[in-house]
């Protein structure tokens, strides 16, 4: 019988330190994550970073919490039971990281007598960090707990034409009542040197102006071309003009170099070269998360305004959006029906 396992990041059991520790543990600890030797990565992560990062980010995610949990969770269970009310076969959830695990998904699905899965990693875009880490502990888990599994992976969705006009659309939506001068989309950002590291060919990807619109395979995992991608496909569904849009890249951690423009730099040019209303929209995120909720909603608007902007909108992720549901259920019926991923 098929099956399917829909995957996003997860977030700690309750925002406080004491939960933040092992859930970051368990994150910066993944190899696709922090990518460096495992006595580098101990002595980073345990050594250095969980020292002080947990109090921090708790504060943050005290700021977004809801009295059902963690947005990211809540948001995604939502997803996940209208996508399972029309899905017409067993539809389960998992998480990256966390108490929800992809293992507990899987094993919720062989109790159905699920035996063909049709793992779907909730991101639009590929990257090590997000896509490729869910993919290989799918894998991990089936091979080491159901080894009578098959598993088939939904293909990255950041340039999916129906994707790209919900995407649109609610762009469109959120700025019904906001008049703006700028759209900023701003992407969680990685570390340059997971592009290279995921370019199959080894000498397409530079980070230049030029690599990410020169036709390769490499664009397959490269996440830098699939940002700029994406936003030129809605900047051309929508007919927004050259001038009022710009891209670029959240959440740094570390000081390696990490994909440029910094969205924080960017809140801060925009509001000192004028533009007085900003609408930012977080493709890089199917659902509402502290990394929308907290550093673009909250803390984007303060930067923003402190460098002299006056209006400011964060378009809401797509989350439990019905249209978006329905687009799920057609993929995974075309999959159930004909084999067919989506293009
Ligand atoms: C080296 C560090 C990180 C990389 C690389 C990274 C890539 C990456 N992350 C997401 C999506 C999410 N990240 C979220 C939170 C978050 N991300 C990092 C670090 C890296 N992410 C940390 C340490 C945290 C935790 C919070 C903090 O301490 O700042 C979230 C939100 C989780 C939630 O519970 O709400 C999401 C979602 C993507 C898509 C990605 C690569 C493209
Ligand atoms: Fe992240
Ligand atoms: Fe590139």
């Amino acid at each position: 019988m098929k099956g399917v396992l829909l995957v996003n990041l997860g977030s700690p059991d309750s925002p406080t330190p004491k939960d933040v520790k092992p859930y970051l543990d368990e994150f910066l600890m993944d190899e696709r994550v922090i990518d460096v030797p495992l006595w580098w990565r101990r002595i980073l992560v345990r050594g250095i970073i969980l020292r002080t990062r947990p109090k921090k980010s708790a504060a943050a995610y005290q700021k977004i919490w809801w009295e059902e949990g963690s947005p990211l969770v809540v948001i995604s269970e939502r997803f996940s039971d209208k996508v399972k009310d029309l899905a017409e076969i067993p539809v389960a959830l998992g998480m990256r990281y966390g108490s929800m695990s992809i293992k507990n998904g899987l094993q919720e699905l062989k109790d159905k007598g699920v035996t063909e899965v049709l793992l779907v990693p909730l991101y639009p875009h590929y990257a090590m960090s997000s896509y490729e880490t869910v993919v290989v502990k799918a894998m991990e888990e089936k091979d080491q707990h159901f080894p009578e599994m098959h598993i088939t992976t939904l293909p990255a969705f950041y340039n999916n034409p129906d994707y790209i006009k919900l995407l649109s659309d609610s762009i469109t939506n959120g700025l019904k009542d906001f008049d703006y001068d700028h759209i900023l989309f701003s992407y969680h950002g990685i570390p340059e040197r997971h592009i290279k590291k995921s370019d199959p060919t080894k000498f397409h990807c530079k980070i230049d102006g030029q690599c990410c619109s020169t036709n390769s395979v490499a664009h397959n995992t490269c996440y830098r071309h699939q940002c700029f991608d994406m936003t030129e496909k809605i900047k051309q569904y929508l007919g927004l003009s050259e001038d009022k849009v710009s891209l670029s890249f959240q959440s740094r951690l570390l000081n390696d170099p990490w994909l440029k423009p910094y969205t924080d730099f960017e809140f801060e040019r925009l509001g000192k070269e004028g533009v007085k209303r900003l609408a930012v929209i977080t493709p890089a995120f199917v659902a509402d998360c502290l990394e929308t909720l907290e550093e673009i909603a909250m803390e984007g608007e303060e930067q923003f305004k402190s460098a002299g902007g006056e209006d400011y909108k964060h378009i809401p992720c797509l989350n439990d959006n019905q249209e978006w549901v329905n687009l799920m259920v057609n993929w995974i019926h075309d999959w159930q029906l004909k084999e067919m991923l989506p293009a």
